[in-house]
């Protein structure tokens, strides 16, 4: 009986190798590093192993091994055959080829619907459509006081606080979360409010009960996954999330509808500075006005787009700016050239004069990218720049953590922060930095993105010095320095986070 079971095993596996040759030929041609042998169900993905931090670990020696192969590895995820990318050109083509999000993101979209940035190509497309004006710079420039007013907010938050090490995360998650409320709802929320604090930590949950389900492709069947959903008390957590957005919908349409009646009545124009939200509700998808579950999915997916990737970004930059003190003494002297020496945030003329501090966010988010990989499904069999032919169903992993720290782009100090590299003359090759991702499903917020960020950095730097936890006079680094040998100790979470919540030293500069 077990002779016979386990020779049925056999033969089943056989026959799988066999229906599935093209792709076994196509891993052997793509080596797959030295990641482990590949085990039955699971593939290579136990590597990865279940804490946060490992896995960013992992993950990272898995882009650095890409690199030393030439920047294209194949690995097995499950059954499924992933194919991991760090060179610039490939992902490039990629990018800008394969529009179809990987399979695993259809757990997210269980999750956060199918707003526009996990949603199958045929309903991404018209919504991104729907969506890209509310991006337009006059759009954005009605924003300008948002964020000037939310980093005089997080200068006062952390007054008192300059005597001991204080970890930046709630900080800066709270500036970046009201701003994103605000910009995409029209409504001025406190991040320290009860109903405010239950949507975030609802958000927090999930995001992290995702994180750790992605690298579980044994865990990757529906009703295991609703099950579990619904065990790990995720179920209630989307319930509050999808009220809290619900009630916001109902009392904004409500609200514009008023208001557009009062206009009427007095003739006036029907425009002005307007929220995510209120935009959407003027717009139409394809011709018809956005449900009230697309208005949902869509100002959701603002929210969490924009407000934990910027927070996460500047948090980074805050520490880089700890470790390299002659790097904060030029940004510093940069701001009070084209602020002056009274404090107020810059206006919306004043950010792009702020070079070097765009040099340093940039430079940070290269090293330190929030989102350190993107996911991509190959739809029909296709043909790299290198000649090798992808096979349909194959996933795709753009590293872009890797990619940022290819030698092949960066040199050989690619792994050294200098923000020089982006002062003067243009990269060397614009697809080796992609922080945002690229081609027409790449980041519709960075414009956005910079300007929050710039704003929180310069109206933070105005009032205090930064300097590294635990500081002692010789706490700080010499730059150029190498960030191999002194990395920042990072956990992934979706994105990629520091293991201590960014904890530095604040020095009040009055
Ligand atoms: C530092 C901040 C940010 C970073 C690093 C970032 C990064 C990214 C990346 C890498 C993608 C592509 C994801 C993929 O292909 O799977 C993306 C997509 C997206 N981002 Fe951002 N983002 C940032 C800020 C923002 C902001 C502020 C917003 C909105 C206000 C935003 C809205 C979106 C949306 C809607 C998508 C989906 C685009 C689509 O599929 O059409 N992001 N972002």
């Amino acid at each position: 009986m077990l002779i016979f079971g386990f020779t049925s095993i056999i033969v089943m596996y056989l026959i799988y190798r066999w229906k599935n040759r093209a792709l076994y030929k196509l891993a052997k041609e793509l080596h797959s590093g030295d990641m482990g042998i590949s085990l039955p169900i699971l593939g290579q993905s136990y590597v990865f192993g279940s804490d946060p931090k490992e896995i960013m670990k992992n993950l990272r020696k898995w882009g650095r091994q890409t690199t030393e192969r030439g920047g294209v590895l194949a690995s097995w995820y499950g059954h499924r055959l992933l194919i991991l990318v760090s060179d610039a050109e490939v992902a490039d083509f990629l990018l800008k080829t394969c529009l179809q999000k990987d399979d695993m993101m259809q757990y997210m979209r269980f999750v956060f619907g199918n707003a526009s940035t996990f949603a199958p190509v045929h309903i991404w497309r018209p919504r991104r459509k729907a969506v890209a004006p509310a991006f337009s710079q006059k759009n954005l420039s009605s924003f300008a006081s948002v964020f000037a007013d939310g980093s005089r907010a997080l200068v006062d938050r952390l007054r008192g606080r300059t005597d001991a090490d204080v970890a930046l995360w709630p900080y800066m998650a709270a500036y970046s979360f009201e701003a994103a409320c605000e910009t995409t709802f029209g409504v001025t929320v406190d991040a320290q409010s009860d109903t405010t604090q239950s949507f975030v930590k609802s958000f927090g949950l999930l995001t992290t009960t995702m994180a750790a389900f992605l690298f579980r492709p044994y865990l990757h069947n529906w009703t295991l996954f609703k099950w579990l959903f619904y065990l790990t008390g995720c179920t209630k957590k989307l319930n509050v999330i999808n009220k809290f957005v619900d009630n916001i919908v109902t009392e904004k349409k409500e609200e514009l509808r008023q208001e557009n009646i009062r206009k009427a009545e007095l003739g006036l124009p029907q425009n002005g500075p307007r929220s995510f939200l209120k935009f959407f509700m003027e717009s139409s998808i394809g011709g018809k006005a956005f449900t009230d579950t697309q208005l949902r999915e869509e100002s959701m997916v603002m929210v969490l787009a924009a407000s934990e990737t910027s927070a996460v970004a500047v948090s980074f930059a805050v520490m880089m700016l700890a470790r390299y003190p002659e790097v904060q003494e030029k940004v510093y002297q940069e701001i009070q050239e084209v602020l002056g020496k009274t404090f107020r945030s810059p206006t919306m003329e004043e950010l792009p004069r702020l070079k070097y501090l765009e040099a340093t966010i940039k430079e940070t988010m290269r090293l330190y990218p929030s989102i350190p990989l993107v996911a991509r499904k190959v739809e029909t069999d296709v043909t790299l720049p290198t000649g090798v032919t992808l096979l349909k169903g194959c996933g795709i992993i753009v590293s872009i953590e890797a990619l940022h720290r290819n030698p092949k782009y960066w040199g050989k100090d690619a792994d050294y922060f200098k923000p020089e590299r982006f002062l003067g003359s243009p990269l060397p090759y614009n697809a080796a930095y992609i922080p945002f991702a690229s081609g027409t499903r790449g980041c519709i917020g960075y414009r956005y993105a910079m300007m929050s960020m710039k704003t929180a950095l310069a109206s933070l730097l105005q009032q205090y010095r930064v300097l590294p936890a635990g500081h002692s006079p010789d706490s700080g680094l010499t730059s150029p320095c190498d960030e191999v040998s002194n990395p920042l100790h990072v956990y992934f979470d979706v994105m990629m986070k520091e293991v201590n919540h960014f904890k530095v030293k604040l020095e009040s500069r009055q």
